[in-house]
């Protein structure tokens, strides 16, 4: 492998272009507090929601954020508007450090920062009308001199948003989801906005609905020349919508890409699976989130090194490896499973039928590399085959930690034991990922 890339973060602002937001090394962990005992069983300790995201959001473009259910979009989202006091890191907005500004500190940004929610209803009051919905706001913050111009700011608004002037006197009850959504954007707008962030503003709609307020938002954009921050999980909408992508996984950005350099090139691993999975996507199966291999780990407490080794097709072998990668990824995925001790060989040994007697250990072995590692016994060669068979008798014996040792050594790998910092891995487009960094573009995925 031969390093050559120059690093060059995300952290990096282009000067060609007028930076509106950036943010630095962000972070937001949530501390859920509990004893010792609780933390070294996971079930209470720091959830590392955000932990270290560099991004820049430039004026007029849409930036999408992507990723699966739980990698800290919303948190992003919430932590650079100040609705989530950040753990450390900063936020820039027009070259002011808005970073953890009090509330009263934040109102003047709060009219160019606007943000649109998920669950339409549930942004909206019940109790209110739509005018008042929309003209409360505008009071807060000095917009118009009046009483009725700033009813006539709200209904410009609503119809800016697609719907109608009348509407000013309703209730959210009286809107289907896909109005109530258009409220909301149209409370955002009122206040002409610099910045929109939008978390998942179409995802709870019907597709035809999804369209036309994405359509909208797109002419809303590029009339009032709007940046956007736009979280997504759905890949489909993402390519109709945004100039650029950044993709998230377990609080960290590991790629930032212009959109159809990232659907055409996907450079990270696990970019290139959740691409792989968007055929799959079928609207009419109700729930078109992204699943992949392997469970997602927690962000209590997150893999070592690159966070997606743990589930990567990718995953670098040692410099001493000599067989092929499909080879090593089972071999590597066999050493997650037994250090994380997902088997249970118990459980096994109640699962093996063999009449009235109990399984003997060497069957629950047999059993194990039978069916938890995943590559061909009768293809796996003999060395290889003799480690993970001294390991799995290691493990069945009780010896958990030898066994681990063992397959860690002989399975090891840098994904594991090194961060990857985000490198320049094509032009204007940046990766966190070993292979990024050491291998040239073309020779990046030999197999995998
Ligand atoms: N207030 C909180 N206290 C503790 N943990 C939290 C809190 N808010 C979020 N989390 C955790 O932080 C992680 C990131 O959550 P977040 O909602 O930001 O993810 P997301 O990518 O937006 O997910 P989704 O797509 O499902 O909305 C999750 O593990 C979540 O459980």
């Amino acid at each position: 492998m031969s390093r050559s890339f120059t690093t060059s973060r995300e952290g990096v602002s282009d000067p060609s272009r007028e930076t509106i937001l950036e943010i630095r090394g962000l972070k937001k962990h949530f501390d859920l507090g509990g004893s010792f005992l609780d933390k070294l069983l996971g079930e209470r300790g720091t959830v590392q929601a955000v932990d270290g995201v560099d991004l820049n959001i430039y004026e007029g473009e849409i930036l999408a954020v992507v990723g699966e259910s739980g990698c800290g979009k919303s948190t992003l989202a919430k932590t650079i508007l100040n609705l989530e006091e950040p753990t450390s890191g900063s936020v820039n907005y027009r070259g002011d450090d808005i970073t953890g500004l009090e509330e009263k500190e934040m109102r003047s940004y709060r009219k160019e920062m606007q943000m649109i929610f998920q669950d339409p209803g549930g942004s909206l009051n019940p109790r209110k009308t739509i005018g008042t919905i929309l003209t409360t706001p505008l009071k807060v913050h000095g917009i118009g001199d009046s009483k009725e111009e700033r009813e006539e700011i709200a209904k410009t608004a609503l119809e800016d948003a697609g719907l109608e002037a009348s509407h000013f006197n309703r209730y959210p009850r009286q809107f289907s989801g896909g109005q109530q959504q258009r409220v909301g954007l149209a409370r955002a707008l009122a206040l002409e906005p610099d910045l929109l962030v939008a978390d998942e503003p179409v995802s709870k709609l019907d597709v035809s609905v999804q369209a036309q307020i994405l359509n909208r938002l797109l002419d809303l954009q590029s009339e009032y020349n709007l940046s956007m921050m736009f979280i997504a999980h759905d890949l489909s909408v993402v390519r109709h919508i945004a100039d650029r992508v950044a993709v998230m996984y377990l609080g960290q950005v590991v790629e930032v890409a212009p959109v159809e350099e990232l659907f055409e090139n996907p450079q990270h691993p696990y970019t290139r699976s959740l691409l792989s999975a968007v055929p799959r996507v079928d609207p009419r199966a109700g729930d078109d989130r992204i699943t992949l291999e392997g469970t997602v780990p927690t962000p209590i407490d997150p893999p070592s090194g690159c966070r997606f080794h743990t589930r990567c097709p990718a995953v670098i072998p040692p410099e001493s490896w000599t067989h092929d990668q499909t080879l090593f990824k089972a071999a590597f995925t066999y050493r997650i499973a037994l250090g994380n001790e997902e088997v249970e060989v118990g459980s096994i040994r109640d699962r093996i039928e063999v009449g009235d007697r109990e399984a003997s250990d060497d069957e629950v072995v047999q059993y194990m590399l039978e069916h938890t590692y995943s590559g061909e016994l009768d293809a796996t060669p003999s060395g290889v085959l003799g480690t993970l068979k001294s390991a799995t008798e290691r493990y069945v014996d009780g010896e958990r930690e030898t066994a681990t040792e063992m397959l860690r050594e002989a399975f090891s790998s840098p994904c594991v034991d090194e961060h990857p910092s985000m490198v320049e891995a094509l032009d204007g487009h940046v990766a966190a990922c070993h292979r990024v960094d050491t291998e040239a573009p073309g020779e990046r995925y030999p197999d995998a």
